[in-house]
């Protein structure tokens, strides 16, 4: 059996001040796979994405790329892995082309041009190939940062957070070569904000919650988990009692309630009418990841107080 692209076993970090960021987070992505990391602020996907990248160590527990420990073979996982941090860090005294020429040289690839040409062009960067990168805007330089990890053809691409802050057109241009790559073989773990782009893109999500994996499933399984559907009722009178533990939110006759499945409705609408209640507005809420992602970090509000 060929190893995982991705894996994680116990993965614990405490922080010099005593913080524990990651409280033992295993979990493993295969080859190919389109993998979403996702949590609120503060939930430990970058450090946790460091620790893949070899930037910062465990305090216990174990990562490794496509079967390489990441501690003890840093020099194989390294050209296993292109990540995309978060943070914009350039050297400012090359173009961009240069920048890739000498990231190549890094890894020891003379004969890049095509590639690097390829990149370039998916990327969006062709008109400022020459430029000067602190002359770049945000956004251009964003697209360096990708252009800088996949310059090495990384069997393994991380993303932390690749479209904060940039326009429609780059994450397009970034999620068709992205898609494009996985296609191509590669595998690809994404830390985002925009839930809907999880959603689209990601066959298998991670949740994190302060430091702990509280969701591992496929996102058709996180999306169609039966019970997460709601459903938005109005009515001309109160809810009545038999119906009332269904409530999830209440506002006047305006009411927010837990629908099970399907066949829930029928007789919750037949109770209605069996005792003159009248609906004046009825949708049903399917699911999506930010439901499912606003319900599993709200119980981390009560966590926290
Ligand atoms: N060097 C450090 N020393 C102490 N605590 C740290 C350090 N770096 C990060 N932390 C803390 O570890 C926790 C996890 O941070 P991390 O940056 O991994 O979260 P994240 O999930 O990537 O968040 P975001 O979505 O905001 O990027 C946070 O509470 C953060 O304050």
């Amino acid at each position: 059996m060929t190893s995982p692209a991705l894996s994680i076993h116990q993965a614990v970090k405490t922080y010099s001040n005593g913080f524990t960021a990651l409280k033992g987070v295993s979990f493993s992505v295969q080859s190919g796979e389109f993998f979403g990391l996702l949590g609120p602020n503060g939930a430990g996907k970058t450090t946790l994405i460091s620790a893949m990248a070899g930037l910062s160590r465990l305090t216990s527990g174990h990562i490794s790329i496509c079967g390489h420990d990441v501690q003890r073979e840093p020099n194989i996982t390294r050209k296993l892995l292109g990540v995309v941090p978060q943070e914009l860090v350039f050297d400012p005294f090359f173009s961009v082309r240069e920048a890739l020429l000498f990231q190549s040289g890094y890894f020891g690839l003379h004969k890049n041009d095509e590639w690097i040409d390829e990149i370039i062009t998916n990327l969006g960067l062709a008109d400022k190939a020459n430029t000067n990168t602190r002359n770049l805007s945000g956004g251009m330089k964003r697209r360096v940062m990708v252009a800088l990890a996949l310059v090495h053809r990384p069997p393994v691409i991380v993303l932390d957070e690749p479209t904060a802050g940039v326009d429609v057109e780059l994450r397009q241009n970034l999620w068709q070569f992205i898609t494009r790559l996985n296609k191509a073989g590669h595998t690809i773990i994404l830390t985002t904000h925009y839930l809907e782009e999880a959603q689209s893109l990601c066959n298998r999500i991670a949740m994190l919650k302060h430091g702990e994996i509280v969701a591992l499933d496929s996102t058709e399984n996180l999306l169609h988990a039966e019970t997460d559907k709601q459903l938005a009722l109005t009515l001309d009178q109160k809810l009545p009692e038999n119906l009332r533990q269904q409530i999830i939110k209440e506002d006047g006759y305006n009411y927010l309630l837990k629908l099970a499945d399907y066949s829930q409705l029928a007789t919750m609408l037949q109770s209605l009418q069996n005792q003159n209640i009248n609906v004046r507005n009825l949708q049903i809420l399917e699911n999506d990841l930010e439901n499912v992602f606003l319900r599993l970090t709200s119980d981390h509000m009560k966590d926290e107080k």
